[in-house]
């Protein structure tokens, strides 16, 4: 199975806990905004409503002035169907406010009416909103209804009262709802850029008289919290799912003088959009920010990873000679985690250096006498054959060494062995090599000596052999054969031969003696 790094694992690490960062940092700027633009946008459309109501109230308190100011001089004029006829068009142009004024006698027959294409003059209204106007006698905005031309109109009427105080008919300016009109002027100027708009509702059938979409004017709208709140004459804002089942920030303000309500609203998704928009924004920004923050932790998870790897790779190639020591001890370890480790590992290895030590100190020497054993003898040897150093070779047996064993016992044979050695240790230059490359034989190795010289220092070891005494066995005689391996000879096989050889002749002319073999 392959397994993730140590660098990949930080680096996963750190996008995990960027990415989480800013996911739960966006997130919460999110909601924030969120709330703050639903308040703003809320109370933007409550003051937008009543703005508009407050400016469609003073309009309507205009033009029903400027009706009464017309219906005084309208008294003396009844039964003067020219002049009232005037008097209609002068009212619909010099006020530019409606898109038809009727003049209707005391029995609801039409005196004059402009524009003339509605050709009223002389008919008898019968429409619920003349009816009305008739009944009432008294100024009157009515709900929307049927015009006799088949028209969705609001009129506004007011009585015609003659000098006397008689009552003359009623002038009425009507507003065509579903046509251009003076609402429309009012209320649909600025509004429609974002997804917002706005729209009216008379407040006794619920039915709305101003809406951007034509098509819905004259409709009923019923179960509209905004709605019912404004008809109720109260101003404020809502979120509220609408008719046709959007979520809505609806701002609204009635109009007191007409009883109708203005409702100012947006969609909840549009008002989002931006927010939505600005987050995607946001987030492009972060991207590159991200990027040079993951190349930054790529570039430290390097530092913090490579003592490791270094510490790993010589691990692997701990050799045990103590190279390995001293690269690890080098290796900078600048944080905890890694400084222990390098710890550990120098502890360990040092304890591996000292058992391996001890191993091959072992391995080369005789565990009786200490000396050389015959690889330990070997290993040199061949160091100083490599070198090209002269030597000379010292072959040493002890004599009747198995008449000691049999009449002492083995013990003290061995003990013979081991005093031997010491024996050996204590006339040695420190330079010479001592051997016991098995049984009761005995090698020394004397670098840089003559023929002449070992004999000299053969002698003096064997008469120091003799004069001991040792301990059990008393006195031990050796016999030595000397021969010389001269400097750049490598025939090494020879030259022992030839030591054994003088040893041998040794023995043979009555042993505790030294013979030198013939050079060559
Ligand atoms: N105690 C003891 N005896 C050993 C050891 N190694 C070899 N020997 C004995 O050394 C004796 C060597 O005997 P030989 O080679 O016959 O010769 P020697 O008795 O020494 O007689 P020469 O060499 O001819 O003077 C044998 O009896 C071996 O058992 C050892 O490690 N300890």
């Amino acid at each position: 199975m392959p397994r993730l790094d140590l660098r990949k694992l930080i680096l996963g690490l750190a996008l995990l806990s960027l990415v989480l960062g800013l996911g739960s940092a966006l997130y919460s700027a999110h909601r924030v905004q969120e709330d703050l633009l639903i308040r703003n946008t809320l109370e933007a459309n409550r003051t937008y409503a009543a703005k508009l109501a407050d400016t469609a109230d003073t309009f309507i308190a205009t033009i029903e002035r400027r009706l009464a100011y017309a219906s005084r001089s309208l008294a003396e004029l009844m039964g003067e169907p020219a002049a009232l006829q005037a008097q209609a068009r002068r009212l619909q142009q010099d006020t530019n406010s409606f898109n038809a004024v009727v003049i209707v006698d005391a029995r609801g027959v039409v005196q004059a009416s402009y524009p003339d294409s509605l050709a009223l003059n002389g008919e008898q209204l019968r429409s619920e909103g003349d009816g009305q106007s008739l009944q009432r006698r008294e100024p009157f905005v009515s709900a929307p209804y049927r015009s006799a031309r088949g028209r969705l109109v609001v009129s506004l009427s007011q009585p015609i009262v003659d000098g006397q105080g008689r009552y003359r008919g009623y002038v009425a300016g009507a507003i065509y709802l579903q046509e251009p009109n003076i609402l429309q002027n009012i209320l649909g100027l600025h509004y429609y850029q974002d997804g917002s708009y706005l729209y009216v509702v008379e407040g006794q059938h619920r039915l709305i008289i101003y809406h951007p979409e034509l098509e819905r004017i004259g409709e009923m709208v019923l179960g509209n919290p905004a709605i019912e709140a404004v008809i109720a004459g109260q101003t404020g804002s809502m979120r509220m799912v609408n008719s046709k089942g959007v979520d809505m920030l609806a701002g609204y303000a009635p109009l007191r003088r007409t009883g109708w309500g203005v409702v100012a609203q947006r969609p909840v998704h549009a008002t989002l959009t931006e927010l939505d928009l600005l987050l995607r924004s946001t987030v492009l920004r972060t991207l590159p920010l991200l990027l040079a923050s993951m190349l930054i932790v790529w570039a430290l998870t390097r530092v913090i990873c490579r003592p490791l790897w270094q510490l790993a790779r010589q691990a692997r190639h701990m050799d045990g000679m103590g190279t390995a020591y001293a690269a690890i001890e080098k290796l900078p370890a600048w944080y905890f985690e890694a400084f222990e480790l390098k710890r550990s590992l120098l502890a360990g290895l040092s304890v591996l250096d000292n058992k391996i030590d001890r191993l091959n100190r072992d391995a080369l020497t005789d565990p009786l006498t200490g000396l050389h054993n015959r690889r330990g003898m070997d290993a040199a040897l061949d160091t100083w054959l490599e070198d090209g150093r002269g030597f000379a070779i010292v072959a040493l047996d002890i004599d009747h060494f198995k008449h000691v064993n049999d009449v002492f016992g083995h013990d003290v044979g061995d003990s013979v062995l081991r005093e031997m050695g010491a024996l050996m240790r204590e006339h040695a230059r420190p330079t010479d090599l001592l051997c016991r490359p098995g049984g009761e034989e005995f090698s020394i190795f004397m670098p840089g000596t003559s023929a002449a010289g070992a004999r000299e220092a053969a002698e003096r070891l064997r008469r120091a052999i003799a004069d001991h005494a040792f301990a059990v066995a008393g006195t031990v005689t050796v016999s030595l054969g000397v021969a010389e391996l001269e400097a750049g000879d490598h025939d090494l096989e020879r030259a022992l031969k030839r030591a054994d050889r003088a040893l041998y002749q040794a023995k043979k002319d009555g042993r505790n003696r030294t013979m030198v073999a013939e050079p060559g």
